[in-house]
């Protein structure tokens, strides 16, 4: 047996592959990029073939400068609420849709407020709202009968691959607690989410566990990525769970807090678990490991719209020193004090799934006078975005049995000091980044091992995760920070109506130049 492993995280701007050993050290790893379709306001789609290629050549790229360490399996991470539909001939009817897609919110608003959606949601874990498979599903099957009547299944970007490595339509129990019609309980579908959507199980893949293996895959991709065909190939979960398993936020009270281009904050129970109020989801990671959470649009995309829009000069600074503009942008931002001299920023670019559960919300400065700079805005976007998750945590704790032990962070924003000093600043606590980032790669390499028969708990994480950076909240941003948050809490309450109107004439702007 060798002892390396593959982790690969089919995410929503890359897909990423590491190459570890048995213990976690890292030998190599690729990060492929492709681009979010957004034509307009409400779409966000991706081509499933340029995933697909951005896969087989993250695998090449490592296989080929490592010949001589050939993983003994290879295990999947990925995004999760994706919709690809599929003809009798197994090619795609539409682009991959992603969770960041809100076409079917009109939908979602029906499922909700006429077809008993609560119920469902308390059943099957995902909160309905447009990211879910089941409100995309149903908009296809009613809004689109042109496609509908042609469709063989309607999968996720992972079961494409799969079935071009394998020539099977397999969902995993993690990815299919995400799509809104899978009954926690009895881990089948669940017949009423089905009815709503207008499908039938067929049209659906077959349910596996996250600990499935596939051995033999199709000879030709095996020998153009450069593996044995019998490598194993671990289904894996998705990639929020995931990165709580590669983050060790696995024991009871430890909370993992991911800031990638979305973000979210969550916690591993034992039992599924819903939510009276409707605002957490909860999803698989195995049959005997749950994770319960709140997702966020507004991650890291905040800072990625700053970058692009605002900041040509310091994109040319960066490139000039050879560093990365997100260095330079958050190294201004350190210029100004906590609290940004009394400016906010309301992140919601994206309109907000967590807290506010609103595809209408909308960003804004708040606070601004002639004093404020272009530093201030960048700190005030960046705190922005840990204040909304801070209001997302204080939700999840509600739906906890016991306290917080620990927090734990992770994705893109962890590259920054001043950004993990926040968090632990707005959320008064200590903060634990370990320095490998993909703790999704990490999580699914450490499910394999357990899929695999190596280890026989998750426990092994704490030894694999390397050294990490700690974070303790300073008592002078405290200060600042809680005299703000209850002025950011309210103001989305207060701008309730203004968020419907003003989203109302975006969208007729849209409609208008249809
Ligand atoms: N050096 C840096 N300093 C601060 N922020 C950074 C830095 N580098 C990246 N980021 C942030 O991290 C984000 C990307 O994070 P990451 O690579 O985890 O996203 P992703 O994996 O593509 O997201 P997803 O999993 O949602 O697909 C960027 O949008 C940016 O906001
Ligand atoms: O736990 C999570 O990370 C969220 O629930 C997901 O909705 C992600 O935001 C999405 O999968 C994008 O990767």
């Amino acid at each position: 047996m060798t002892s390396y492993m593959l982790g690969v995280d089919i995410g929503t701007t890359s897909t990423k592959a590491v190459l570890f050993t048995k213990k976690g050290d890292v030998i190599q790893q690729e990060n492929i990029g492709y681009p979010l379709y957004t034509p307009d306001m409400t779409t966000a789609e991706q081509d499933p073939e340029e995933i697909f290629q951005a896969v087989l050549k993250a695998f090449s790229n490592i296989t080929k400068q490592h010949l001589d360490k050939k993983p003994s399996f290879i295990s999947f991470s990925s995004a999760m609420h994706s919709v690809i539909a599929m003809d009798e001939n197994d090619q795609p009817l539409t682009a991959c849709i992603t969770w960041a897609d809100n076409r079917s919110e009109a939908w979602a608003h029906k499922i909700k407020d006429e077809l008993d959606g609560h119920e469902v949601y308390k059943r099957t874990g995902t909160p309905i709202h447009p990211m879910s498979p089941l409100s995309k599903i149903t908009w296809i099957v009613n809004d689109h009968p042109e496609i509908a009547t042609n469709v063989k299944k309607y999968i996720g970007i992972k079961e494409y691959i799969f079935k071009k490595f394998f020539d099977q339509y397999v969902v995993d129990y993690s990815l299919a607690s995400s799509m809104g019609m899978l009954n926690l309980k009895n881990l089948d579908w669940d017949e009423e989410a089905l009815r709503i959507a207008g499908v039938t199980r067929d049209q659906l893949s077959e349910l596996v566990p996250t600990t499935k293996t596939f051995n033999n895959c199709d000879a030709d991709l095996a020998k153009q990525i450069g593996i044995d065909p019998q490598t194993p190939f671990v289904i894996g979960a998705s990639d929020g769970v995931l990165s709580n398993l590669g983050v060790n936020a696995i024991r009871k009270g430890e909370i993992a807090v991911t800031i990638g281009t979305s973000g979210a904050i969550r916690t591993i129970i034992d039992e599924p678990k819903t939510d009276e109020k409707g605002r957490i989801f909860c999803y698989a990671l195995t049959e005997k490991h749950w994770v319960i959470g709140g997702p966020v649009n507004n991650g890291g995309m905040v800072l990625r719209w700053i970058r692009d829009e605002f900041a040509s000069s310091e994109v040319e600074t960066a490139k000039r020193l050879g560093i990365d503009a997100y260095e330079v942008l958050t190294k201004i931002a350190e210029r100004v004090r906590p609290g940004a001299d009394g400016l906010l920023f309301h992140p919601y670019l994206a309109g907000e799934r967590a807290p506010l559960w609103n595809p209408d919300v909308r960003g804004s400065f708040f606070g601004l006078t002639l004093s404020h700079k272009k530093e201030h805005m960048i700190r005030a976007a960046l705190e922005g975005v840990i204040y909304n998750l801070y209001t997302v945590f204080l939700a999840l704790t509600e739906c906890m049995d016991g306290p917080v032990t620990r927090i734990q962070a992770t994705g893109g924003f962890a590259r920054s000091d001043v950004w993990r000093q926040m968090m632990s600043d707005i959320f008064e606590s200590e903060v634990v980044v370990p320095e490998s980032y993909e703790s999704s790669c990490l999580g699914a390499c450490i499910l394999g091992l357990y899929a695999t028969g190596e280890i026989d708990s998750f426990e092994v994480v704490s030894e694999m995760i390397g050294n990490t950076h700690k974070h303790t909240p300073k008592a002078d941003s405290v200060n600042e920070y809680r005299q703000l948050l209850p002025i950011f809490i309210n103001l989305s309450r207060v701008l309730e109506n203004e968020y419907t109107q003003i989203a109302n004439y975006q969208r007729n702007l849209i409609n208008a130049a249809k």
